[in-house]
């Protein structure tokens, strides 16, 4: 094995260029995406920002108008659904509702023929990796909603795809239920070194179970990172936005400070030139409330237990920050003074 095959990691999935037209609307813009063998990457955005198409056009759904879909080193661009080694899980299950869980597990290795023996082993690891050997003989209908996501997922785990997509597929669960299936699939991914596209809207959900987040935006890849590179080192405006919670202050550069409403704020690291326009990025856990180099009011508190978010208006600018046990009294209605420490905080441009 060389030096360089030994770091470089393998990959499963080469979309190259990929682009798709329906009428007059750009769904996907020539995307270009690696996906690495064992990784759990979700791919994130607004609606309608393309995630859907991305998906079919993986799965072999739609036709692509241009561009390339490689899967293990080779070209499935125009290979049929059922020739391309992925398996999808969907939101709404899709199980058969007149088969048991053990036969909705063991069959697409039933249709390829496998012998009798070796589909009941694979369904019954599947079903202990998913956690549900006590449920094998049940009908769909005798499991509530996260069983039955275990049992769709327990039916790609068992033939070992290439690529697993999962489209929106805690969409249906309530929020707890949501988080425990999150740890789950985290469990599973982990245990099983499946590689994972999971689609979602929800930044929390990518955050919490990606090794990398691909965000989309009107067709085009806004940035590509792990939830980290995607929290504290946003691209662009969109995805400072997107990732997490901030107060965004735009503003015009003069003299290497952002004239803002706020005031001239300073701008670490960046020399922009005068005139250019743009913003700083402030994360709530970056605000210092009671003292700093601006004043608002405080319009809202919300509490969330461990800490209390706390919403300001500083004339035309809002503010959102962070208070934990320790910051002094926050009220509803009463002016405080708030700042940051400059090299918290990001200078982005203004692209728009
Ligand atoms: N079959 C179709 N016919 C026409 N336009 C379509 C079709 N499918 C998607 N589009 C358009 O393509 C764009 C991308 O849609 P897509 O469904 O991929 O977005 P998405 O990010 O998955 O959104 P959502 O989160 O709402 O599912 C949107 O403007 C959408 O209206």
């Amino acid at each position: 094995m060389s030096a360089t095959s030994a770091t470089t990691p393998e990959i499963k999935l080469q979309v190259q260029s990929l682009a798709k037209l329906y009428g007059q609307t750009i769904a996907l813009d020539h995307v270009d995406l690696e996906v690495r063998k064992g990784e759990l990457l979700t791919l994130l955005g607004p609606s309608g920002s393309g995630k859907t198409t991305l998906l079919q056009l993986i799965c072999g759904l739609q036709e692509p108008s241009s561009g390339t879909v490689v899967i293990d080193g080779k070209d499935q661009t125009h290979a049929p659904v059922n020739k391309r080694d992925i398996g999808v899980v969907f939101q709404n299950y899709a199980l058969f509702p007149h088969m048991t869980v053990v036969e909705n597990v063991g069959f697409a290795l039933k249709m390829r023929g496998l012998p009798k023996v070796e589909i009941d082993t694979k369904v019954a690891k599947a079903l202990e990796t998913v956690g549900l050997t006590h449920a094998a003989g049940r009908a769909p209908s005798q499991l509530s909603g996260g069983q039955q996501q275990r049992v769709a997922l327990a039916r790609c785990l068992v033939y070992d795809p290439a690529i697993i997509l999962m489209d929106e597929p805690l969409g249906a669960l309530d929020a707890k239920l949501r988080e425990v299936m999150q740890i789950e699939i985290k469990r599973i991914h982990r245990e099983t070194g499946a590689t994972i596209i999971f689609v979602t809207h929800d930044q929390q959900e990518a955050l919490a179970l990606s090794d990398r987040i691909c965000l989309m935006n009107n067709g085009k890849i806004a940035q590509l990172g792990t939830p980290r590179q995607m929290y504290e080192e946003p691209q662009n405006l969109f995805v400072a936005d997107f990732i997490g919670v901030s107060s965004i202050i735009r503003g015009t550069v003069k003299d290497g400070a952002l004239q803002t409403t706020l005031g001239l704020l300073p701008i670490s690291g960046a020399r922009p030139s005068n005139g250019t326009n743009g913003a700083i990025v402030v994360r709530p856990e970056a605000i210092s409330l009671g003292e700093g180099f601006c004043e608002g009011r405080v319009r809202e508190t919300v509490y969330g237990g461990s800490d209390m978010r706390v919403i300001i208006d500083a004339g035309e600018q809002e503010i959102i920050a962070r208070a934990t046990a320790a910051t002094g009294d926050i009220e509803v209605g009463k002016t405080v003074r708030f700042g940051w420490a400059p090299d918290a905080v990001r200078f982005l441009i203004d692209k728009d």
